[in-house]
């Protein structure tokens, strides 16, 4: 059998593969707490993370023989940035997550210097606009605001690492010389990495005042890089893959081919889509990121639409407007009581958008409300919101690649939601393969794993054959209803953009 470690934003899981089969047959799982200190920041503690892992291995261990286990993948959450001390183990603050916008400042700092203030100016080097979603800009801010932090880079004691170098220290000896490394998808959300060369940019690195001595060495996604040396019932078992969570998914849903593409409905959305070994560079806003790199082969990469509140905005309706009590239970439900929103839009702008917009100065709206409006109008309309933003996406990657995305592979928590694959479906007006496993994250970097010299218990080739079996939503609008209802969202996109800007002035 095989092992992952699923490092999610808000779940850490441990999941079980039997050798020479892709159906998982163990899991245990743990949520993380978030802490909001202040609006729009979002931390965890990097400790509970790994407590969370070890208590999972502890459990699932329980349930194997675990002298069977051949090998371990990791998949992760991305851009969420962790500094700590080399020589204790102990993290210089809490990590800072994906969605966190203490940032916007240092985006603005880094704006100012250039001769363009183009937020495009660095995508040649490294695919990505400036957003204070990447790494780099956390770390800059990690840097220059916290004590701790500033000190231990000048005694050469801090280390920084995504959620995967995190876990792979610790996994492999922690201040006993655990490995300090990361892969390609993890560095290629960094704003460090080169999108070509797959190094640490120079340029990059001088910009943000970086150090490389802080950074983890870039591997390939598919390799032997270690065994676990941490006294956990896991020790000497080789850890043999590492990705992102949403190039997981990507791997996971099998698109292995140029042109294939997928969308994880979570938190947040992000669609991928794979261009072999074609680094495409966007012009319509979307992001070049590295989809896989199995060993010495040349990278894989893939274009990526990433949008920050989908499933999130259902959280919000239920904890902060109390329009649900329960997301699963009644969000499906509310929303087909109404035969449509009543022409009512919703931008979930909470701490601006990304892609295609990449606007930190948006914040959400709700437009179009009238006495009629009522909370199942919303909750419909934010079901849509998450349909519109991935038509955003589609739209540019039709631009950018030429040749229409043909159908979308779907996966994540929320896809269990049919009225909302039906929008999905009908917004688009491409059809929907939902995923029969909504869970293909783990699958992915099983597969990554399995396929590692050394290790071959997966073959890619294999997993080309096997498609994942999956439920088809087509589309049943017309093109004249979908893009007269897509001029409207647009509008509405256009109404929330440079509100926050004006927010510090007014109050
Ligand atoms: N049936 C549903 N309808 C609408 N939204 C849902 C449904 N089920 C789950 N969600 C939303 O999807 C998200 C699930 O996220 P989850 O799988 O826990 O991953 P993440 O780690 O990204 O939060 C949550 O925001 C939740 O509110
Ligand atoms: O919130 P998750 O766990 O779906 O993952 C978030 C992404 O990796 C952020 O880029």
């Amino acid at each position: 059998m095989w092992v992952v470690i699923d490092a999610g934003t808000r779940t850490v899981k441990f999941c079980v593969f039997p050798t020479h089969s892709l159906k998982e047959y163990a899991e245990h799982a743990v949520d993380i707490s978030q802490y909001t200190p202040k609006e729009g920041w979002l931390e965890q503690d990097p400790m509970e993370i790994l407590d969370g892992i070890y208590q999972c291995i502890n459990v699932v261990a329980k349930k194997l023989n675990v002298s069977d286990i051949v090998t371990i993948g990791i998949t992760n959450q991305r851009e969420t940035t962790i500094v700590w001390d080399k020589t204790t183990g102990e993290p210089l603050h809490n990590a800072i997550v994906w969605s966190d916008i203490r940032a916007n400042d240092t985006v603005n700092q880094i704006l100012a210097k250039l001769p363009d203030n183009n937020k495009n100016h660095f995508k040649s080097l490294c695919g990505l606009p400036v957003s204070p979603y990447f790494s780099a800009f956390k770390l800059k801010w990690l840097r220059d605001n916290v004590k701790q932090v500033k000190k231990a880079c000048k005694a050469r004691k801090c280390i920084f690492g995504t959620v995967d170098s995190w876990i792979v220290w610790n996994l492999t000896g922690g201040v006993n010389g655990g490995l300090h490394i990361t892969d390609v998808t993890n560095a290629s959300r960094t704003f460090l990495m080169n999108i070509d060369t797959l190094y640490w940019d120079p340029v990059l690195l001088y910009t943000f005042h970086i150090p490389s001595s802080l950074l983890p060495e870039i591997r390939s996604s598919s390799e032997i890089y270690g065994k676990i040396k941490n006294g956990t019932v896991l020790d000497g078992i080789p850890i043999s893959g590492i990705l992102g969570n949403q190039q997981s998914a990507l791997v996971g849903q099998h698109c292995f081919k140029v042109g294939q593409a997928k969308n994880t409905y979570r938190s947040g959305c992000f669609l991928l889509y794979n261009t072999g070994t074609l680094r495409v560079q966007s012009s319509h806003g979307l992001v070049t990121t590295v989809a896989y790199q199995l060993g010495n082969s040349p990278p894989i990469y893939a274009l990526e639409g990433s949008v920050a509140v989908a499933g999130a905005a259902m959280n919000w309706l239920r904890d902060n407007m109390g329009f649900i009590n329960n997301v699963q239970e009644d969000t499906e439900s509310l929303a087909k009581e109404v035969f449509n929103t009543g022409d009512v839009y919703f931008v979930p702008a909470f701490k601006g958008l990304y892609a295609p917009y990449w606007r930190q100065d948006a914040r959400g709206i709700i437009c179009g409300v009238t006495a009629f409006t009522t909370k199942k109008h919303i909750i419909r309309a934010a079901l849509e919101a998450v349909c519109f933003q991935t038509r955003d996406i589609l739209e540019a990657m039709n631009k950018d690649c030429g040749i229409p995305v043909a159908k979308l592979h779907v996966d994540g928590k929320m896809t269990t939601n049919n009225l909302l694959m039906q929008l999905q479906a009908d917004i688009g007006g491409i059809p929907v393969f939902r995923a029969q496993s909504q869970d293909v994250t783990a699958l992915g970097v099983a597969i990554i794993a399995g396929n590692a010299a050394g290790i071959d218990v997966w073959n890619i080739s294999d997993a080309h054959q096997d498609s994942v079996p999956s439920d088809t939503f087509l589309p049943t609008t017309t093109d004249d209803e979908r893009d007269a209802r897509y001029t409207k969202w647009k509008m509405a996109v256009q109404r929330s953009l440079g509100w926050a800007t004006t927010k510090s002035r007014l109050l």
